[in-house]
């Protein structure tokens, strides 16, 4: 069954605060905001690879980052006042329901560099019709949600949504897809993306741009 995604973005300025300064020198900003459009380019570049994926909808306030994704081959929602991840998430479902109102509708997080399409198939595979989602590796947040097919998506992000998620309802897939459940939040997480194998966005920017400090 096809499936439409919906990547919330924060502005890059603005977004992955835990991992600022890990480029570069601590002020450099424009280091910092490079890193998290990379982050979010593999993400969506991974997404629209993936076999099964029918579109894929980037949310964001922030027009210059939406320019990037939208090259890769994005949709673009354009955020006009920040109202929170699960809001964004909603006008993003709202926006393909409004084509097709029986989809499989998923929120995907736009910080998953090394996210291999194989691993996003097979989990959207093992979701079949059911609601589901995946938590991350450290099973307390969620990388990936699906709604069953016509049925509310029901966001439930922020800190221990894996539990929300569970509670409200959806079923927690049990595949290993290591590459799906490597969000990047902090140093720590983009440490162990790398031993994954990052996305060649994020890598040029590790190799070239800003130094690793
Ligand atoms: N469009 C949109 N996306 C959001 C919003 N809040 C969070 N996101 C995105 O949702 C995803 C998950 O959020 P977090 O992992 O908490 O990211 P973050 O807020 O950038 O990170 P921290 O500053 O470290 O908490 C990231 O891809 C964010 O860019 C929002 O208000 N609007
Ligand atoms: C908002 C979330 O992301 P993170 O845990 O990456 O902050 C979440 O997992 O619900």
């Amino acid at each position: 069954m096809a499936v439409d995604l919906i990547v919330p973005m924060k502005p890059p300025h603005a977004g992955k605060s835990r991992l600022r300064g890990v480029l570069g020198a601590p002020d450099r900003a424009d280091c910092h905001a490079a890193l998290v459009l990379a982050l979010a380019e593999d993400t969506v570049a991974a997404a629209l690879a993936t076999p099964g994926v029918r579109r894929v909808v980037v949310v964001s306030g922030d027009p210059a980052a939406l320019a990037v994704v939208r090259e890769l081959g994005a949709e673009l929602l354009a955020e006009d006042a920040p109202a929170g991840l699960n809001a964004a998430l909603r006008a993003g479902e709202r926006l393909v329901r409004a084509d097709d109102p029986d989809a499989v509708v998923g929120a995907l997080q736009a910080d998953l560099p090394a996210l291999r399409p194989a691993e996003l198939a097979a989990a959207t595979a093992e979701a079949g019709r059911r609601r589901a989602f995946a938590a991350d590796r450290h099973g307390t947040g969620t990388t990936l949600l699906l709604s069953a097919p016509g049925e509310p998506l029901d966001p439930r992000f922020g800190p221990d949504s894996a539990r929300d998620h569970a509670r409200s309802g959806a079923v927690a897939l049990g595949l290993t897809a290591p590459s799906l459940r490597a969000d990047v939040d902090t140093p720590a997480d983009l440490d162990h993306a790398r031993l994954l194998g990052l996305g060649p966005r994020t890598t040029a920017i590790l190799a070239t741009t800003c130094a690793l400090r």
